[in-house]
């Protein structure tokens, strides 16, 4: 490509994050599908990724990542999806919350409060930003708790507390994700007066662990397509208690001030 072409001027690298985030394949599969042939998708992990853009948007160093909605890296900084005209990144999203088979009725308090859970990407974006700016995850989801009390009291209305029993919720390290599981641990405890243990692994052993039973369940599947392999492979062994969160969005992200607009432009 042209010297001075936005491959050159970003090493023909796209930031990523952990190998295992549905973001990765869909990434790996816009690069052929936009026969970007000389990139590298770099793989690490949602933290080493925004430490990258935070870096970089600081210098106002060109940057390409792979992005998703809700983030607070579209609300912190001036970013922009590129185009996808060829529609490889799919189209807008849901969260869903999936637990395992004999949760309902063994931890009938937890299953019906998990099956009530739903939240606006403004929700999730206001935890992410109290985490980003410094606060302790748990921390931003007691605050929003406190904040939000007549959501929540809509979440735990007429379920019975389940005083002292334990519960592990399995989350994958993405900043959305570390506000929700914060949030319903925080419900769980406060409302229901459960103990929560929080499991943070890679995504394969979170949808794992639900399927075996060795956790109670997460809120961090991105579907229809994003964990669409992970659905495939495990659907059958737990159960799914539907979106906790409507009209996600992934794909590549860059800050406003690159030229560029469209994923096709990465080829010059
Ligand atoms: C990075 S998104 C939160 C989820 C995924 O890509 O699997």
């Amino acid at each position: 490509s042209a010297p001075n072409s936005v491959g050159a001027q970003v090493d023909h690298k796209i930031i990523g994050i952990d190998p295992g985030a549905g973001l990765m394949k869909a990434t790996e599969k816009a690069m052929k599908d936009y026969d970007l042939k000389d990139w590298e998708l770099v793989e690490g992990s949602s933290a080493a990724m925004t430490a990258a853009l935070t870096q970089a948007y600081k210098d106002k160093k060109p940057i390409i990542v792979t992005g998703w909605t809700p983030h607070w890296m579209f609300s912190k900084f001036q970013m922009k999806y590129l185009d996808d005209p060829k529609g490889t990144f799919g189209k807008d999203e849901q969260i869903h919350t999936i637990v395992r088979k004999g949760l309902k009725e063994e931890q009938p308090s937890a299953y019906a409060f998990l099956d009530k859970f739903s939240w606006t990407p403004a929700d999730m974006e206001k935890v992410m930003l109290d985490i980003e700016s410094g606060k302790k995850p748990e921390e931003a989801a007691a605050e929003w708790v406190k904040n939000n009390e007549a959501t929540v009291n809509k979440w735990v209305e007429g379920i019975q507390p389940a005083e002292g029993k334990k519960l592990t919720l399995a989350y994958v390290a993405w900043d959305s994700e570390i506000a929700s599981t914060n949030v319903v641990k925080t419900v769980l405890e406060q409302k229901l007066k459960y103990k929560v243990e929080l499991s943070q692994v890679e995504a394969g052993p979170m949808w794992v662990g639900v399927s075996n039973g060795d956790v109670d369940g997460m809120v961090a599947a991105w579907l229809p397509t994003t964990h669409a392999d992970y659905m495939e492979k495990l659907g059958k062994d737990v159960e799914d208690l539907g979106p906790n969160l409507q009209g996600t969005k992934l794909g590549l992200a860059v800050p406003t001030y690159m030229e560029i607009n469209s994923i096709e432009d990465l080829k010059k």
